[in-house]
């Protein structure tokens, strides 16, 4: 299992007047290779669980596993590591850093955990930057990009570490229908191609119903977890 939660809870502000129990007993499994959709309505707790799951926040109970390692009770330096290891990010603002080359931008997580990158790690930047159509960008700053490449470069980055998780909070929330499209299309060609599990924050039901798995927040609370919307797009929790 790449993802497992059991009863977990988020509250901000927990014990003070400003209290907000945000994640109610969440519990889900994740298989490898597995592209989940998760949706709800605004405030319903999507981002807050992600969060969570990617180790960028603390749940207040409830338990966590990441490849089977139990996130709690781990420092803060165990929780980066295996969060470099086994997580790659893309949002929706994708956080590129403008001054630096597309495929700097790419090599960035390997940089930061292992300092120079390899040459064969180096070869695996430029053959993502192939596989998302960006070849003759790589020597360029990211500010001559489009918002469509810069998120391709996005997701070559989250891809470099060669994660067993995929996290994507609205990665498409930015860009014009076509542009989407692609940018999904990339998600779903590389979680086949390199059986990544992917978990993918979308207000976009037309996205959402092309994963073969929907997870639906409603107030904090799991009220679905199945299969997505048939191909009539015919499915009562959509
Ligand atoms: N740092 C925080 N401190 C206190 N409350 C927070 C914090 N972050 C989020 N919340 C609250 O948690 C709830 C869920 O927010 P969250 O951003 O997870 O929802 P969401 O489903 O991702 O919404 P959206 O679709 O608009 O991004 C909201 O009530 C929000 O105000």
């Amino acid at each position: 299992m790449v993802l497992q939660l059991d009863k977990l809870n988020k509250i901000f502000n927990a014990g003070t007047p400003l209290e907000n129990h945000v994640l109610h007993d969440i519990s889900l499994q994740v298989s490898p290779g597995e592209l989940v959709a998760l949706v709800g309505a605004s405030g319903s707790g999507k981002s807050t669980l992600l969060n969570v799951i990617g180790l960028l926040d603390v749940s207040s109970s409830g338990e966590l596993r990441i490849q089977g390692h139990l996130t709690q009770g781990m420092s803060e330096q165990q929780r980066t590591q295996l969060r470099s290891e086994s997580i790659g990010f893309v949002f929706q603002f994708h956080h590129l850093i403008s001054a630096f080359s597309t495929l700097d931008n790419v090599l960035m997580p390997l940089m930061l955990r292992y300092g120079k990158p390899s040459a064969e790690q180096t070869a695996y930047g430029e053959y993502l930057l192939n596989e998302v159509g960006l070849t003759d960008y790589m020597r360029q700053p990211t500010n001559r990009l489009s918002g469509g490449q810069q998120q391709r470069v996005a997701i070559a980055r989250a891809l470099v570490t060669r994660p067993a998780l995929v996290l994507a909070d609205e990665p498409t929330g930015n860009l014009d229908t076509q542009t989407a499209d692609e940018v999904f299309g990339l998600f779903e060609r590389f979680n086949i191609e390199h059986q990544c599990a992917i978990v993918i924050v979308t207000h976009d039901t037309r996205l959402s119903s092309r994963c073969p798995r929907t997870i639906r927040l409603t107030d904090g609370r799991i009220v679905y977890d199945g299969a997505s919307a048939d191909s009539d797009g015919v499915n009562a929790h959509l």
